[in-house]
């Protein structure tokens, strides 16, 4: 099969529009000549992260090629705020950057540039940090989220054919210094790639990724199931079930109810979770990520943590934690959490049937210090609090 075919296969179904991500780099680029050369109808776009001086021609150079290939391009500017780890800042900042820019020009599916090298180099990074099967299966080929379709389209070819392929066409592209920096897990893991022992390839590395995915699916579907059974919302609450569990499986539940709750957007470490799991079981409290959790009357109790969110303080009408709430309009007034005071001014709270530490970190309506509404706590003065959904999978 040509690398034409492959890239079209590794796109199947191809999309009325293809929004690509150009980051200028080769596998990007490359990206861009096979879907112009496949005859698509594309839209790229490219993130000026501002990290690198070269970063502003690089994105002007997409730009240029793209004019020249009669692709419409656009440039998206990003600057960190100097919060969380850079690179995983600017990959989620990235992403949602792109999803919007989509959204904007009726793009519905995105492809990444991402190779098969990416995905053996990202294996051997989570290798060397003990990473378990989520975090050792290969990156996911396509996926929804957002109401957006990602895919990566390119995840089956090597590197050096896609340089090899731009190098025939004429085409140039922009080498990431970071690449060969030893600062860098990445460049590290390209180093390694290029000198593995036993015979090892990145090949065979890509493929163990892909077998370790195959088995990462079954246990997703496994886990759905587990949960359909297990698993109960019970308002903001998560009930789970260990009776007659796979350890695996509650422990993935668990997992499930931890990023719901907790909405780090990133999971726990495993030895956090492993420590709360044994207290669950010889029925001590544990939490998570401000995710609390009590054993009792033999099920797990998965409640947002009051500490975590007693700071939290927005507008009516905004987004608090994973709420929104709605009711008479009214000037002044606040979302915040119920808190101990709040929950003092409730004296229905218990005909509710949720825990007082589940209720303390339920939303509700101030007036400055003085509570107007607890509509999960028997107090709801015409107003009404709606839920976020439970998420899917964290990453791809
Ligand atoms: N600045 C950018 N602008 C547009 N697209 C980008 C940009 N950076 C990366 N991409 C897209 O993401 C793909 C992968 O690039 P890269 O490996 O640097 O990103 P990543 O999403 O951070 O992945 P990883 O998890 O491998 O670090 C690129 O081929 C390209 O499609």
């Amino acid at each position: 099969m040509t690398l034409r075919q492959r890239f079209l296969q590794g796109l199947e179904p191809a999309p009325p529009v293809l929004g690509l991500a150009v980051s200028g780099g080769g596998d990007s680029v490359a990206l861009l000549a096979l879907a112009v050369e496949a005859g698509l109808t594309c839209r790229a776009v490219t993130v000026d992260h501002g990290l690198r001086p070269e970063a502003a021609a690089e994105a002007r150079d997409v730009a240029a090629l793209c004019a020249r290939l009669g692709v419409p391009h656009r440039t998206l500017r990003w600057s960190w705020d100097g919060r969380g780890n850079l690179p995983d800042a600017a990959r989620r900042a990235r992403r949602a950057l792109i999803a919007s820019w989509a959204r904007d020009e009726g793009v519905g599916t995105v492809a990444l540039g991402h190779t098969r090298d990416d995905v053996a180099e990202t294996f051997l990074m989570r290798l060397a940090r003990g990473a378990g099967l989520d975090g050792l299966a290969a990156m996911s080929a396509r996926w929804d989220e957002g109401g957006l379709t990602w895919c990566r389209p390119l995840i089956g070819i090597g590197r050096q054919e896609l340089r090899d392929a731009l190098a025939e066409r004429g085409l140039t592209w922009a080498e990431d210094p970071t690449n060969d920096d030893p600062a860098y897990d990445r460049a590290r893991a390209r180093a390694a790639l290029a000198a593995l022992p036993l015979g090892l390839t990145t090949e065979r590395l890509a493929d163990v990724a892909g077998h370790l995915a195959a088995a990462r699916r079954a246990l997703d579907a496994a886990t759905a199931t587990a949960a359909r059974h297990h698993l109960q919302v019970d308002r903001g609450d998560v009930l789970i079930d260990p009776q007659g569990l796979e350890p695996e499986l509650l422990r993935r539940l668990v997992l499930r109810g931890i990023a719901w709750i907790g909405g780090a957007g990133y999971p726990p470490r495993a030895a956090a979770v492993a420590r709360a799991l044994e207290a669950l079981t010889v029925g001590r409290p544990a939490s998570v990520q401000g995710c609390g959790m009590v054993a009792q009357n033999g099920r797990f109790r998965l409640y947002r943590d009051w500490s975590a969110v007693r700071g939290l303080r927005v507008p009516v009408g905004a987004r608090w934690d994973r709420w929104r709430l709605t009711g008479p309009a009214q000037d002044g007034v606040t979302i915040a959490a119920l808190g101990p005071e709040g929950l003092l001014c409730c004296p229905e709270w218990r005909a509710e049937g949720l825990p007082r530490r589940s209720l303390m970190a339920s939303p509700a309506v101030w007036e400055g210090a003085n509570l107007v509404a607890a509509p999960l706590a028997g107090r709801a003065e015409g107003w009404s609090a709606a839920l976020d959904p439970p998420p899917g999978r964290i990453s791809h």
